[in-house]
Parts: structure tokens; sequence; C-alpha cells
């Protein structure tokens, strides 16, 4: 069976920025995959072709086997878009915005009111169904448009950002909504830059730079540092200067200070030995550090980014560089993608 998702060898040059610069990866069915970047990386780009509202300048884009450049009306009918940002109509009640798109998606009848209805029920919108669409909160707006996304009753739901600007509560609620939706066996694919937050709900994730592909991997595997840089994280505090502890690491061998805190720092130990972490330790005190507190921490979702990418500028991990463009283009043609 085919993937649910698919992107080879994916480009979008705007003029002479790469956005995206040969992306490939799938999302197999009934999964839920976050896909990770910092501002600029190519996140909205990739999920607006693949959402069928703008054309790779090279590469391939399928959804659910069918090629989003070559047959964009089929596409529609099996993704749900949330984009991060929807415009509102003035004076249109939730409903009546339900209601209106219901009716271009070509619901007619009972079968249209019961759709809507469904649709409220599920983003726990009928509570609003008279309030008007643009004055809504921010997790409200959100719901709508996630209610909206699912009318047609998608098989894959592509998500930009729509944890962005949401309060605790409402990240929460849509958190559940998600879980729920996967569970149905729907294929969600979900930006975001709150990590901890992906990594709860998605199988795997997804992470992009520069407009490249620097791993898809799955988040425990993450945490845990399999993939990572190696080593393992202490939490060091002294008593007095919390500065001697990076000015210690920096003569160590095998031993890298990473974060100042307020009483010393997280240091890395390039080794998952407790023997050689023992030894770090007696060094420390030794050397004259009045050591307060040394403990093991778990490498979280941000520290295995941060570590990603530092592997790549410092040229050590292996980002498999993607075929080189035939040929630069400086405006997209939708005829240059093909099917596979
Ligand atoms: N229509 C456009 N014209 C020119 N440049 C664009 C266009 N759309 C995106 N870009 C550029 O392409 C790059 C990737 O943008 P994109 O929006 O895909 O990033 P992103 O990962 O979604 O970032 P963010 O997290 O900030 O939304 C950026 O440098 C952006 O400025």
């Amino acid at each position: 069976m085919s993937a649910a998702l698919k992107v080879h060898n994916l480009y979008r040059y705007f003029g002479h920025l790469q956005a995206v610069n040969g992306v490939s990866f799938e999302v197999p069915h009934g999964s839920v995959c976050g896909f990770v970047g910092a501002n600029g990386a190519g996140k909205t780009t990739t999920m607006r072709i693949l959402a069928t509202l703008d054309y790779p300048t090279m590469g391939v884009a399928e959804v659910c086997g069918i090629n989003v450049v070559n047959h964009p009306s089929e596409v529609r009918k099996l993704i749900g878009w949330m984009p991060d940002h929807f415009g509102n109509y003035e004076h249109m009640t939730v409903l009546e915005y339900l209601d209106f798109y219901a009716r271009a998606l070509g619901y007619k009848g009972k079968e249209r009111r019961q759709r809507v209805q469904e649709v409220m029920e599920f983003t726990d919108l009928i509570p609003l169904a008279e309030r008007f669409s643009n004055k809504l909160s921010k997790g409200m707006t959100q719901r709508l448009g996630l209610g909206r996304a699912l009318l047609h009753d998608p098989q894959v739901l592509i998500m930009d950002e729509p944890a962005a600007g949401l309060d605790p509560k409402a990240r929460v609620e849509l958190k559940h909504l998600i879980r729920v939706l996967a569970k149905e066996g729907k294929t969600i694919f979900i930006s975001s830059h709150i990590l901890s937050e992906l990594g709860e709900m998605c199988d795997s994730l997804l992470f992009i730079n520069a407009g490249r592909v620097v791993h898809h991997g799955n988040a425990e595997d993450l945490k845990r540092g399999a993939d990572a840089l190696g080593g393992v994280l202490y939490d060091v505090q002294v008593a007095g200067e919390a500065q001697t502890v990076s000015d210690w690491c920096v003569l160590q061998p095998h031993v890298e200070f990473l974060e100042a805190r307020k009483h010393g720092g997280r240091i890395r130990i390039e080794t998952d030995d407790p023997a050689k972490a023992a030894d770090v330790l007696s060094r420390m005190v030794k050397d004259g550090l009045r050591v307060v507190e040394f403990h093991r921490e778990q490498r979280n979702l941000e520290d295995a980014f941060i570590d990603i990418l530092g592997r790549i500028e410092r040229g050590e991990k292996n980002v498999i560089a993607p075929p080189p463009m035939p040929e630069t283009k400086s405006a997209p043609t939708a005829t240059t993608a093909s099917e596979s």
C-alpha cells in the first residue's frame, strides 16, 4: 500500500532562495508525523505544496499515491488543510461559516445539516454556534478551522502550527482532538515549534533545516540520544561562582559545557559509562569545585534538535545530500513535477 504522504526530491525555489531543497520523506497511513524546524526552515512551503496550494520547482509530492500537481482536485478530496492563519468573514456566525463551507463542498439538505452538526459536536463548537466567527478567541478560532478542515471527512489532515498562540488549556483541548482523530485512523501531518507536545502525540518526527530533512525518527529514540550526539547530560550545581563549572569544563577532554544555569550548568559527558561520570565528579571535587548537585538529566526533544543542528554545523552528522538540481529555475512550473 502506498504511503499517505510521499515527497521525493522536492525543491521549491523563490528566485534564488532555496526554501525547499531536495526533501524526501514518507508518512504511513494512520500515523501522526510532527514536522519540526526553525523559522524559515521550509515547513509551510512543503505543506502548501502537499495541500495543492503551491507548485514545486521540481520533485514529486503525492497524497495516498496521487500526484498533487497532476491531480489537485482528487487530492483536495483526501486532505483537510488547516493553515496557520485563515480569514474569517464579518457578521457570519460559527454555524453559518461551517454551513457555507459544507455547501461549497457539495453537501445538500439534511446531509449537510447533519455533517455540520457532527463537526460542531466533535470540535465542541455547539455552544458557540451563534457567535460571530471573527469574534472568537484564538483557541475557538483554531477549533473552527479544524472543523472546517474536517467537514468532508478527509483521510489526511495537514495542520500548520495549529497550537501557535494557544493558551495551555486550549493546547490540551487541541491535543485531545488530534489524538481522537489519530485513533480514528486518520493520517496527521502537523508542524509545531512546541517539541515536547509533538513528541507526546506523534509516531514520528521529521526535522527540517534550511530546506533539507535532517532527521526522521521516533521521539523516544531521539530522547534517549540514540541518534543524537551520544553521551549523557548532567546538571551540575556548585556553591559559589556558577562560572567555575564552565571554566572547568573547557579544560577537560570528553566533557562539554552545554548551558549555564543559576548555580552551575548543564554538561555533557561523552560516555554512558557511570564509572566515567563518577571520575568526572571526583576530578571536579579534587580541582576545588564545591559541588552540591550532580545528577543525570533526561535528554528532551529540544536537546535532541539542538544536538542535531550542532552536529550539522560541525560537519559531524551525515545529512544525506539531496541530488543536485539539474538546473536552477527561478520560477516554479507545474509541469516539472512528474508522477513516479
Ligand atoms: N511566496 C514566497 N516568496 C518568497 N519567499 C518565500 C515565499 N514563501 C516562503 N518564502 C521563504 O521561504 C523560506 C521558507 O519559508 P516557510 O514559510 O516554508 O518556512 P517555515 O519553516 O514554515 O517557517 P515558520 O516556522 O516561520 O513559519 C523562508 O525564507 C521564507 O521567507
